[in-house]
């Protein structure tokens, strides 16, 4: 496989909502300008009603030459990779199907091109459905837009119950099944209403878990301790949901944090490299509305600022709870918009709701 993207040929951006109307897609640069139709089984065959051009002979692999081949014919060559688009509250990810291999279709650096928002397709990570391990139903892996592996991911485990609810045909039926990931086991189940519910399992708050080197002052967890960055003291709490976070709700003697006047890209990096988290860390900047709301903006470890994160939701409601500021039920809002949130105290288990949703589906040549 060549290293290159040689094109981003996207091919056809339904959602399902618009499945049976007309979309007209214009491809800017050298690329036709293509006219597609209705997609009744939108699995990762997009049907093209018509194409006023064919692409062009840079983007088009060899066997093009015969002029009775269409676009399409080109698409299902195996150097295209097929893919769909989702994002959860705006954290998107492009989602493979590799369950016919436990090892992920692409490389991390492949990753990293086809998450380039200028020169790829644009998106926060790759999510690869594999097959399951220790009895799970599948496996979940994820390279973050940098190329690195994440143990899991809250928004890319709704977005990939979802998926597999369309490659299996589960559509409108309430479906739970068991996800093997880097955090262990996740269990997310679609509801009737599209939104989905994971049982993302229990926090970790063992500071070496977590890790971070800090030193634990409740119990084994880091709650409220006191970390220098940049010259300033922040007040933070540690807790993994199978990856690290670090949720801060202000810094020390200072104001309640307004979050909408963060400087993150310069403040979250310095979070995500210190020497104090030997893995790196997401960091979450929180706000408390009132002990049910909160509302959250996210430096994430190798992806930046994003619209919104699932675990970091999730570790946000924990340190709340351990910092005395919530109750175990909360509404996150992140600028991608609301999750709703539970560490429920009879099993110590996190449970997190939210939307996942279609962007497009599409093929790209690697
Ligand atoms: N956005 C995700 C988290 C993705 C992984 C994270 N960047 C990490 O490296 O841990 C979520 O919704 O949880």
């Amino acid at each position: 496989m060549a290293d290159t993207i040689a094109a981003a040929t996207v091919s056809l951006f339904l959602k399902p909502s618009t499945r049976h109307s007309q979309l007209f897609l214009t491809l800017t640069t050298s690329l036709p300008v293509l006219r597609f139709n209705s997609l009744k089984n939108p699995k990762f065959r997009p049907l093209v009603v018509s194409s006023s051009m064919s692409i062009d002979s840079a983007a088009a692999p060899q066997e093009t030459s015969s002029k009775s081949s269409s676009f399409l014919d080109h698409r299902e060559g195996s150097r295209f990779l097929h893919f769909v688009k989702y994002h959860g509250l705006g954290n998107d990810f492009i989602v493979l199907d590799n369950r016919d291999s436990s090892e992920p279709k692409i490389r991390p650096e492949q990753a990293v091109k086809l998450c380039d928002r200028n020169f790829g397709i644009g998106a926060d990570g790759v999510i690869f459905a594999l097959p399951g391990v220790n009895g799970t139903n599948y496996t979940m892996r994820i390279f973050n837009s940098d190329g690195s592996e994440p143990e899991m991911c809250g928004n890319g485990v709704r977005c990939f119950a979802r998926f597999i609810a369309e490659l299996e045909n589960f559509h409108g039926k309430r479906q739970s099944f068991t996800v093997h990931t880097g955090a262990g086991l996740i269990v997310p189940e679609i509801q009737e209403d599209g939104q989905v519910k994971v049982d993302m399992g229990e926090p970790v708050l063992k500071a070496a878990n977590v890790p971070t080197k800090l030193a634990s002052n409740k119990n084994d967890a880091v709650v409220k301790s006191e970390l220098v960055v940049d010259g300033v003291t922040w007040n933070v709490t540690c807790v993994s949901m199978g990856n690290p976070h670090c949720v801060t709700f202000g810094t020390k003697g200072g104001e309640d944090l307004q979050v909408d006047a963060l400087n993150l890209a310069q403040i979250g990096p310095k979070f995500e490299h210190h020497d104090v988290f030997p893995a790196r860390t997401n960091t979450e900047f929180v706000q408390v509305y009132s002990p049910s709301h909160l509302k959250m903006r996210v430096w994430e470890r190798g992806a930046g600022a994003t619209l919104a994160c699932g675990t970091g939701a999730c570790a946000t409601v924990v340190a709340a709870v351990l910092e005395g500021r919530a109750g175990r039920n909360c509404t996150v809002d992140l600028p991608g918009g609301p999750l709703e949130i539970e560490w429920r105290e009879e099993d110590n288990h996190v449970y997190m709701t939210g939307p996942a949703e279609v962007v497009f589906y599409g093929s790209v040549r690697l």
